[in-house]
């Protein structure tokens, strides 16, 4: 199915109403989760398992600069291409031959930028109002006239100076309502979610997820909310049906915590910690907050919610919501109200808890630290059971299709001090080395499994994990973008690897499928050098050891004439 003119009358206004249509639209790829369901699928079937073999590369572009790699989601509408790479610089590029429609390079506090160490890649922009709107590590969000490239505003809204971390994530569209979260879990901010006027690029709300609420400063002892983290740096989704955002949070500063069982009384955050590592419902015009559910009640192992993915499922006319956890286990949630359905688990090698209750979402045997060296290693290890990139669901065959990791770490919980002035500094609170699982080495898997119950169907293995997101698409494939740098296809029913190709260097991004003129086009950036990726030298050798982190390249794949 090809849809390319079903836009023609107004082929750039990009509002709710078009991204709530996306999937009439199949040649476009309007949000970071190609759609509010937050599929990652591709209702296009031009390529199809029994052509994929004969993909090709259409074109290639180099955005220059790529430190940390390339690790952005590229949108799609009516045939031209927008991205980001590293620095925030958005490019608009024409879908079937990659030819520059513009460019931006905002300018940056370099000087700033050169202290942050979770920086300064850029994961994606959003589309809206004819406009393209991106969000920097300093600390900005920009919004860019989609025609023309040229800036129409520029808001400021996180003192990064001070509190050092900024956005890299990509932000969303909500109506009239351009929604973008800041990093913040590792540091001494509150971790906000800020709401800004489409038009004017005025603030019209911010949402702290440490103590957003006056319940939620009850649950941080000694006033450590004060520097509780949080952070919110992943871009979450939006229901239309019932008007709520839904968003997950950062794990609370510090990282670690030395109080074992005692962290409702000391420790350096007594309390639950609230709205750390959760998911939060908002109300995109005020920003006020509907309901919540708390994943991890004071969370104490880095295993942040902040993971954007939120699957919109209707099954039996319950209208469900997943959401995958840094943890390792995937959460299905009520639409309507946050309750938990069902909790199932995706990593095979947990022991920060014995288990989590499948009815009530309650932490079952919970692995509190003490400070010193843990007796055991901590599963998963701080890399997570599964990382910050999307899995990718296909209402054809009915499958999850969803990356996990496997692996473990040595750690050495320490006391720290929230450092504040002159500016804020990472709040670890732990040494810690990544070692195999006890199930054997250390590695990654793709599953095809329901989203629902996590029936599994099928599962591939791979001997590093993969970090990049997954594509579904309605030509019954399945894309994985590896780490070694190879994407690879596969039968969507079976598993089976149908066609590989190596962009020459790891994949640590997004993965698209879109049409321009009468073609199916697939893209996907190519770059690594993520955060989780610095682990893999130490673990895996090479190629990893010698892989370059700051290259990258977008490639762009069709099908040989
Ligand atoms: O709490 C935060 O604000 C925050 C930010 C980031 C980031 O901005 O990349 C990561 C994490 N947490 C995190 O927990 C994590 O596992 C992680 C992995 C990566 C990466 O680039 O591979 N970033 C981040
Ligand atoms: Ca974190």
């Amino acid at each position: 199915m090809l849809a390319p003119s079903a836009w023609a009358i107004a082929p750039s206004e990009i509002n709710s109403a078009r991204i709530e249509a996306a999937e009439q639209n199949p040649g476009d790829w309007l949000t970071y989760h190609g759609g509010y369901k937050s599929y990652h699928y591709s209702g296009l079937d031009q390529i199809n398992a029994s052509n994929v073999k004969n993909l090709e590369v259409a074109w290639i572009h180099m955005p220059g600069r790529s430190t940390r790699g390339l690790q952005s989601m590229p949108l799609v509408a009516d045939g031209v291409l927008y991205y980001s790479g590293s620095y925030s610089r958005v490019y608009a590029l024409d879908g079937a031959t990659g030819k520059m429609i513009w460019s931006h390079f905002p300018v940056l506090d370099e000087e700033l930028v050169a202290m942050q160490t979770h920086s300064p890649y850029n994961r994606g922009v959003a589309l809206g109002d004819g406009k393209v709107f991106v969000g920097t590590v300093d600390g900005h969000l920009i919004a860019l006239d989609m025609k023309t490239g040229k800036e129409v505003w520029n808001t400021h809204l996180v003192d990064s100076k001070k509190l050092t971390v900024g956005f890299t994530g990509a932000p969303l569209v909500v109506k009239d309502t351009v929604i973008i979260g800041s990093q913040g879990g590792e540091w001494t901010s509150r971790g906000p979610l800020f709401g800004v006027d489409i038009k004017t690029g005025k603030k019209k709300w911010e949402f702290f997820t440490v103590a957003g609420t006056e319940e939620a400063k009850a649950t941080w002892g000694s006033d450590s909310w004060r520097t509780g983290g949080g952070g919110a740096w992943m871009p979450g989704t939006y229901d239309p049906e019932t008007n709520t955002v839904w968003w997950g949070t950062a794990n609370p500063a510090p990282l670690y915590d030395w109080s074992g069982a005692d962290w409702k009384n000391s420790g350096p955050r007594p309390g639950t910690n609230l709205y750390t590592t959760s998911v939060i419902a908002l109300d995109p015009d005020t920003g006020k907050l509907k309901f919540y559910h708390q994943e991890l009640p004071h969370d104490a192992w880095d295993f942040d919610s902040a993971v954007g993915e939120f699957v919109m499922i209707d099954r039996d006319g319950r209208k469900l919501v997943v959401h995958p956890n840094k943890g390792g286990f995937v959460f299905v949630y009520d639409r309507a109200d946050g309750k938990v359905q069902n909790v199932w688990r995706i990593a095979k090698n947990i022991n920060f808890v014995k288990d989590i209750d499948p009815k009530t979402g309650e932490l079952i045997g919970r692995r509190d630290l003490t400070l010193g060296k843990a007796s055991e290693p901590l599963c998963p290890a701080i890399a997570g059971g599964v990382s910050w990139n999307s899995g990718a669901y296909s209402p054809k065959t009915g499958l999850w299709y969803k990356l996990a990791q496997e692996w473990c770490m040595d750690v050495d919980v320490i006391k720290t001090t929230p450092i504040t002035e002159p500016m804020a500094q990472l709040n670890i609170g732990a040494n810690f080395k990544l070692v195999p699982p006890p199930d054997g080495a250390a590695r990654g898997h793709l599953d095809a499994r329901d989203p629902v119950t996590g029936a599994k169907k099928w599962e591939v293995n791979f001997d590093e994990p993969p970090l990049a997101s997954v594509l579904a698409t309605a030509g019954n494939l399945v894309f994985v973008p590896d780490s070694r740098g190879v994407l690879r296809a596969y039968n969507a029913e079976t598993g089976q690897e149908l066609w590989s190709h190596f962009n020459g260097v790891g994949h640590n991004g997004g993965i698209i499928s879109y049409s321009a003129g009468d073609k199916q086009y697939i893209a996907v950036p190519a770059g690594w050098g993520g955060m989780v990726a610095d682990e893999f030298p130490a673990l895996f050798g090479e190629p990893f050891t010698s892989m370059p982190k700051d290259a990258g390249a977008l490639v762009v794949f069709t099908l040989k004439q």
